[in-house]
């Protein structure tokens, strides 16, 4: 399933078209879609339905479901919101066929203002969102703002159609009012702006119908983002990550090396050293400075301590990552001289390396020895640390977070995770082509300190057992988003959380 733009979206609607499947096919799957959720949730038919319409197809769509609803007996109130002179053609036929089909039916909202306000003001079980859908395209005047306030604040269930009316189906910011539904049923495809920005707080529950687009057309889309959930993973983690086999040793499943600077933290560094034993590795050797040998002897006694002088690190540190099969530096890691030279020097060895944290906020100072780096790379940055790669305001980069991660991924020739609530990742293949991905495993208990640290820990884990960066950087995102959907089964688990839960949750 992808999660596409409102220009990618209009694509495949006139792709499908094109191959000769009629738009109003296409509108009657998609009204069908909105039906079946609501009498699923709604089976009484007494339920008192009101569908409010816009002058474009999300309009059509409404007038559609509409028309199923009365056919199948319910009770619904039909609401013209819009300018009425400026209606699309399929608005206008599937006012026709309403109309045909039921003669008595009144359409509300266009003349009799006193008898249109009296129809809603009166009270439903359902109130139905057709207003605004991908064809949002300026801010709304004030009388639709009084609209939508007045109709968010009445009781009963909202459903919004495609995307909440207000709601920029691209990019997930809100226009200046937003319907706020407690479902959203969208056609084809999610939208990259249920995501993003506003966009889950004012969705709700999202389903997705399958209205029958040619899906030929998704080659055409380069700016498509695959959706990967629980049900994803359960399907392809066999084909993409590497079996454990019984005749084996600790050697078989590689050694991860973290890699710890003078004034870092130490709890960082033994969160990820745990999550990348949990994640399967053999080994796992910590290089930190003299001073740290006794905390992480005892915080993790499974780890091999390499201890080094902190005015002698570069040789120690050349030997210590030629020994091992993936560097991981950055949990915990403070901005400091050591560390500098520490990440230029891993950046100029061939060992793959996993960056996060602290070592992101060091190589955004000067990108120069990234741009020019030897080995194979994953960085972790959360939304915050990408803005201090791209040298951007956080508010920009949340504007625009596919924009800029697809900018960087590729500048730089890097696989990389964009971290949030759901996470975005771009995956670069040696022939330069990119992939996106958008993380939907995984929950609100995540945003604790130190979960961060658990995800790069399980990637470099990942690597250090033979898989190939790429997968290691998006199966292990999935594999920490579902060791917290495994630990957090309800709201109390969600707020009770823990880095450390986390850790015990992998597999
Ligand atoms: N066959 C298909 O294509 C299928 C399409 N499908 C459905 O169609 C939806 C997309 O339909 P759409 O492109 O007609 O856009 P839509 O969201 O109805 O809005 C356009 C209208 O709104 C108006 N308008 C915009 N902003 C405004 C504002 N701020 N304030 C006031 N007015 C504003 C705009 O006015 P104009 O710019 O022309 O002045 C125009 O009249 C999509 O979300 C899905 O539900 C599905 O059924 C599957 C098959
Ligand atoms: N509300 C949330 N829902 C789902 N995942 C979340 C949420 N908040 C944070 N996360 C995930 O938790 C991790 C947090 O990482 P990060 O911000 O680096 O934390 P830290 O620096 O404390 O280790 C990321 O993988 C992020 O995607
Ligand atoms: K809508």
């Amino acid at each position: 399933m992808y999660a596409l733009t409102a220009k990618s979206m209009k694509y495949m609607d006139e792709y499908t078209m094109d191959k000769g499947v009629p738009s109003s096919v296409l509108m009657e799957n998609a009204s069908r879609g909105v039906v079946n959720e609501i009498t699923e949730r709604f089976p009484d038919t007494n339920t008192r339905v009101l569908v409010m319409c816009g002058p474009g197809n999300n309009g059509g769509d409404g007038v559609c479901v509409a028309r199923w609803l009365l056919h199948l007996g319910y009770s619904v109130t039909l609401y013209f919101v819009g300018d009425p002179n400026r209606t699309s053609k399929e608005f206008r036929r599937q006012i026709r066929i309403i109309s045909s089909m039921f003669p008595d039916l009144k359409i509300y909202g266009t003349e009799d203002a006193a008898e249109s306000l009296k129809a809603l003001r009166s009270e439903y079980d359902v109130l139905v969102d057709g207003i605004f859908g991908t064809g949002l395209n300026r801010r709304f005047g004030n009388n639709f703002v009084k609209f939508l306030e007045y109709v968010n604040s009445k009781k009963g269930y909202k459903v919004a159609i495609d995307i909440p009316s207000g709601l920029n189906a691209t990019t997930g910011q809100i226009m200046n009012a937003v319907f706020r539904a407690d479902l959203t049923v969208t056609m084809g495809n999610y939208k990259t702006g249920l995501f993003f920005c506003e966009g889950r707080k004012v969705s709700g529950e999202v389903k997705v119908v399958d209205i029958g687009l040619a899906k030929r057309g998704y080659r055409d889309i380069p700016d498509r983002i695959f959706v990967c959930d629980r049900e994803f993973f359960r399907k392809t983690k066999d084909m993409a990550l590497i079996p454990r086999t019984e005749v084996s040793h600790k050697g078989t499943y590689g050694t991860v090396g973290i890699v710890v600077s003078p004034g870092s933290m130490m709890g960082a560094a033994m969160l990820s050293a745990k999550a990348s034993y949990r994640a399967g590795c053999g080994l796992v050797k910590i290089f930190c400075p003299n001073k740290f040998t006794g905390f992480f002897n005892v915080s993790i006694p499974e780890a091999v301590v390499v201890p080094y002088k902190t005015d002698d690190v570069i040789g120690a540190l050349d030997d210590f990552v030629e020994s091992v099969d993936v560097v991981l530096a950055g949990p915990g890691m403070k901005e400091d001289a050591t560390g500098r030279l520490i990440i230029k020097e891993i950046l100029a060895q061939e060992t793959p390396v996993v960056l996060d944290a602290g070592a992101l906020n060091l190589i955004s100072k000067n990108l120069k020895p990234f741009r020019k780096r030897k080995c194979p790379c994953i960085i972790t940055p959360h939304v915050g640390e990408m803005a201090r790669l791209c040298g951007e305001d956080i508010q920009v980069i949340e504007k625009n977070r596919i924009g800029f991660t697809k900018k960087f991924s590729e500048l730089y020739r890097v696989s990389m995770v964009v971290k949030s609530d759901v996470s975005l990742v771009s995956l670069i293949k040696e022939d330069g082509t990119q992939r996106l991905y958008l993380n939907v495993t995984g929950n609100s208990g995540l945003a604790t300190a130190g979960s961060g640290d658990v995800l790069s820990g399980v990637i470099a884990s990942l690597i250090a057992q033979g898989n190939s960066e790429n997968n290691s950087l998006l199966y292990g995102v999935m594999i920490h988003g579902m060791a917290a959907d495994k630990f957090a089964v309800d709201e109390d688990s969600r707020r009770k959380m823990m880095a450390g839960d986390i850790v015990e949750s992998i597999f």
